[in-house]
């Protein structure tokens, strides 16, 4: 699951890169690129298209891809709740993103409109800077939807030995735990949210895949007092950074990692696909930090 950084460019290439989906305004992906940019003196500009906020359904979004290629984009990143849709707008896709049958990034190779799965990959980096070596034995991951998916994936590639699916929609749970075990031949099995107790219970660690714990969702998606001090907690919400769970988890002495790991991850491999150029993702977590802070819109202290 390595991202192959398309060749390095030609001196005084200005990239044009954008993000289409819903409810944008304020993510901190444009701003990561840009800083990253702007470190290496590199003329990059990185724009919103917010359909919600311009009133465009879904395939409206999609539809953009093929055009900001012709306009000269360099590349774009999609995002909810596009990215399944956006498959059927690319040429070719990269191995995960055709295994997962999702995608985030979308890079213009010449004529070619060429659909990668980031957040498959940014997860995977996030994880091994944020928990190296930590146990794998098995693994329970809450959330089934669009996170849960590139997770589901990027969990299996890290090496986890039995991976237990839980979602408030069990057919959820039960299909993208099928498909990833077919797509892996990795032990990857769905379970109700009443066996949450026995599943973590001999569990390693827990990977939160649903928006609970965002302003708009409060509260943690299963009962803290499940957890022991041998778990480890991983919580993808990075709005706020630090989440109900994250608080709970550390109070009780779990090893513990936000949002952030991810964020970060998915945005140094667009930005290598987008320009050939490796960020420093110890550059790049700063930048995040800096802006978590300076927005003033999140908890710093992760
Ligand atoms: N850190 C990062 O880079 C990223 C973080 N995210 C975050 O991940 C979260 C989930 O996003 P998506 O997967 O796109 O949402 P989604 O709506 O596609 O999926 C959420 C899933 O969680 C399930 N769910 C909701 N409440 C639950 C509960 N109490 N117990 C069990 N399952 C429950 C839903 O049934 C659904 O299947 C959001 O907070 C999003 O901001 C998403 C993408 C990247
Ligand atoms: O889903 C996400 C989050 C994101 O949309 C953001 O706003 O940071 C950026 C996307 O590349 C990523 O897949």
């Amino acid at each position: 699951m390595t991202i192959q950084p398309s060749p390095v460019p030609v001196a005084g290439t200005r990239f044009v890169c954008g993000l289409i989906g819903s409810g944008i305004g304020e993510s901190l992906t444009p701003a990561m690129h840009e800083a990253e940019a702007d470190r290496r003196g590199m003329p990059y500009v990185y724009r919103r298209t917010d359909l919600t906020a311009l009133g465009l359904s879904p395939e409206e979004g999609v539809g953009l891809i093929r055009p900001a290629g012709l306009l000269g984009f360099s590349g774009l990143n999609i995002t909810h709740p596009c990215k399944r849709l956006a498959v059927e707008h690319v040429d070719e896709l990269s191995a995960e993103a055709a295994t997962i049958g999702a995608i985030n990034t979308v890079v213009f190779d010449g004529g070619r409109v060429v659909g990668h799965n980031t957040d498959v990959t940014g997860f995977a980096h996030g994880f091994a800077r944020d928990m190296p070596e930590v146990a794998l034995g098995q693994v329970v991951q809450v959330g089934a939807g669009g996170a849960g998916a590139a997770v589901a994936h990027a969990l299996v590639s890290l090496g986890a030995g039995r991976l237990v699916v839980a979602d408030l929609d069990p057919g959820r749970a039960a299909a993208l735990a099928t498909s990833v075990a077919g797509a892996t031949g990795a032990e990857v099995v769905s379970a109700g949210l009443g066996d949450l107790p026995a599943q973590l219970s001999r569990a390693d660690g827990v990977v939160n895949c649903t928006p609970v714990g965002m302003a708009q969702h409060p509260g943690t998606p299963f009962d803290p007092d499940l957890l022991d001090p041998r778990h480890w907690v991983v919580d993808v919400v990075y709005r706020p950074l630090v989440t109900e769970l994250v608080r709970a988890a550390r109070a009780r002495g779990c090893r513990v990692a936000t949002g952030a790991g991810m964020a970060i991850g998915q945005a140094v491999d667009s930005f290598a696909l987008f320009t050939g150029v490796r960020a420093d993702p110890d550059a790049v977590a700063a930048d995040f930090a800096r802006l978590v802070d300076t927005e003033g819109r999140q908890d710093a202290h992760a």
